[in-house]
């Protein structure tokens, strides 16, 4: 592997201090495929002054926003030239099949792009002041040391989404990648070197969340905390992130439901149920695994569904043929396993899956068997909860009024679909369902313009787009009196 397998502080290529190591699995032979440092608070406390010192410095947040746009395109450059290499990574930390790795890899591009495009194009704006002879204007500026925290589902692209708006807006950066999956990170840290960010701004510290993650947290020398991960997570780090106020940005899980109209498009509705859930077998933060059938053509989707799932090729993720790979770890397979036996226990209706494949050839890897489950209702823990697994959950409605309250019943809000061939129905229920995207006619299609984020405890606030931008800077208010003239009130 030709990687530097290091921890990155201050523009230095590090071990751990405490000499600890981890050992990087993949998911679907149970290999070692690499050995990383196991870094903890002792260099997440050096990450931290590494930053806010070249933070302070002020030499990154003053150079020009052109300058700065061109090195995060520069990035995106040196992603686009290693492409294949940090796919291949991708899909061996993963388990992911390469050929979706090799899509992330160009939305990641993609992202770095984007942001390198607009890093200059914000001047600010000048408000029409009320005041005679007077200049009104408001600035965005960095908000400073930026601790960001990603997971293990789509490593890299989430780190994107985080990487690409600090840089662009002149923070400097603390990441920690999720434990199990920190190999692509490392290498976009290489290309963040090579693509000349200065030493200081971007560090990565390696380790658990409960050492390195709680540290970057509760810091009073971080400025802002962006975390995806999920909502257990992300309520102790809005605590944690207390100790000085800090900004926060929590882009957190999702139940999503996916809503078919009768009225639609039959053969595309089945095939984007299907696309929305089972890539990466499932653990998609956006995964519309509450598929809610209109009672008219419910059965008839349901064995439409299971006849498409039975024929699902389960394999590894390098092998051409294969649609679906494993999930991350035994952990998280024994995880998913439970949350289905509570739904055959709540009375769901297993129509295909249910269990681990018996095929031979899988039983080193991580692998569950896409699963339908019919007869679902809203009070079922599969209906409610994020499995984070291959598992869709049919329920039925039989008025628009009754699919959107369904939709609605929920504590996430991340996101949704509508299938129907009424486009003023689709527009109806779209403006009545509670999350962060609505897709019609679609589902799970994200793009670096369009902002992501949840409703409810789907997170707060907003990535991507402009409003990314917004997460990563401060207003200023600046006025400047033109004609200052004295009062003599006291
Ligand atoms: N909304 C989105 O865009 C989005 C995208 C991807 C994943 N997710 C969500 O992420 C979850 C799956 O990822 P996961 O299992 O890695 O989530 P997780 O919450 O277990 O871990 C996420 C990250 O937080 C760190 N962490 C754990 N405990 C911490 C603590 N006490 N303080 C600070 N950091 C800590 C972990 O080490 C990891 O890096 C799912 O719920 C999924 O929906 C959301
Ligand atoms: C945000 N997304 C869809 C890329 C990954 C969610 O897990």
């Amino acid at each position: 592997m030709n990687l530097k397998l290091k921890q990155y502080i201050d523009g230095q290529w590090v071990d751990a201090i405490s000499g600890k190591t981890r050992d990087i699995i993949n998911p679907y032979n149970q290999e070692v495929i690499a050995t990383v440092p196991e870094g903890d608070e002792s260099e997440t406390k050096k990450a931290i002054a590494a930053a806010r010192t070249a933070f302070d410095n002020g030499e990154w947040s003053a150079t020009p926003a052109t300058e700065r746009g061109a090195i995060v395109r520069k990035i995106a450059e040196l992603i686009e030239r290693d492409k294949e290499e940090l796919a291949e990574l991708e899909s061996l930390d993963t388990g992911k099949t390469v050929e979706e790795s090799r899509g992330d890899m160009d939305d990641i591009a993609g992202v770095f792009r984007y942001y390198g495009e607009i890093a200059d194009k914000d001047g600010g704006e000048l408000i029409d002041s009320p005041i005679p002879n007077s200049v009104s204007k408001v600035v965005r500026e960095p908000v400073g040391v930026c601790g960001q925290i990603t997971p293990w589902n789509y490593p890299l692209l989430q780190a994107s989404w985080k990487l690409a708006p600090a840089l662009a807006t002149g923070n400097t950066l603390i990441m920690k990648p999720s434990e199990i999956t920190p190999l692509t990170t490392i290498k976009v840290f290489e290309l963040m070197e090579e693509a000349g960010v200065p030493a200081g701004v971007v560090n990565l510290v390696l380790g658990s969340g409960s050492t390195v993650g709680a540290e970057l947290s509760t810091s009073e020398d971080v400025d802002l905390i962006s975390f995806t991960g999920g909502i257990a997570t992300g309520k102790k780090i809005m605590q944690a992130a207390s100790s000085n106020v800090k900004k926060l940005a929590l882009e957190l899980g999702g139940k999503n439901p996916n809503v078919i109209f009768a009225d639609a498009d039959f053969d595309l509705a089945v095939d984007q149920a299907l696309n929305g859930v089972f890539f990466h077998a499932g653990q998609i933060c956006s995964a519309g695994t509450r598929v809610i059938v209109e009672e008219s053509i419910h059965d008839d989707f349901v064995k439409a569904l299971v006849e498409r799932v039975k024929k699902f090729k389960l394999g590894s993720g390098f092998d051409e043929d294969t649609q679906m790979g494993p999930l991350i770890s035994a952990e998280h397979l024994e995880k998913v396993e439970k949350y289905v036996q509570a739904g055959i226990e709540e009375g769901a209706v297993v129509e295909v899956g249910g269990s681990r494949p018996e095929d031979p050839e899988l039983q080193k890897g991580f692998f569950f068997l896409p699963t339908i489950f019919s007869g679902c209702t809203t009070d079922m823990t599969v209906v409610q909860e994020e499995g984070f697994g291959p598992v869709i959950t049919v329920e039925k409605f039989s008025t628009e009024e009754e699919a959107v309250k369904l939709a609605n019943d929920s504590i996430y809000g991340l996101a949704g679909g509508v299938f129907t061939n009424d486009i003023v129905k689709a527009e109806r229920c779209a403006a009545k369902m509670r999350m962060g995207t609505v897709w019609i006619n679609e589902f799970n299609l994200y793009f670096p313009h369009a902002p992501w984020g949840g409703f409810k405890q789907s997170g707060i606030g907003r990535e991507l787009g402009k409003l990314g931008i917004e997460e990563y800077t401060e207003t200023k208010h600046i006025f400047q009196n033109l004609k200052p003239e004295q009062i003599n009130w006291f």
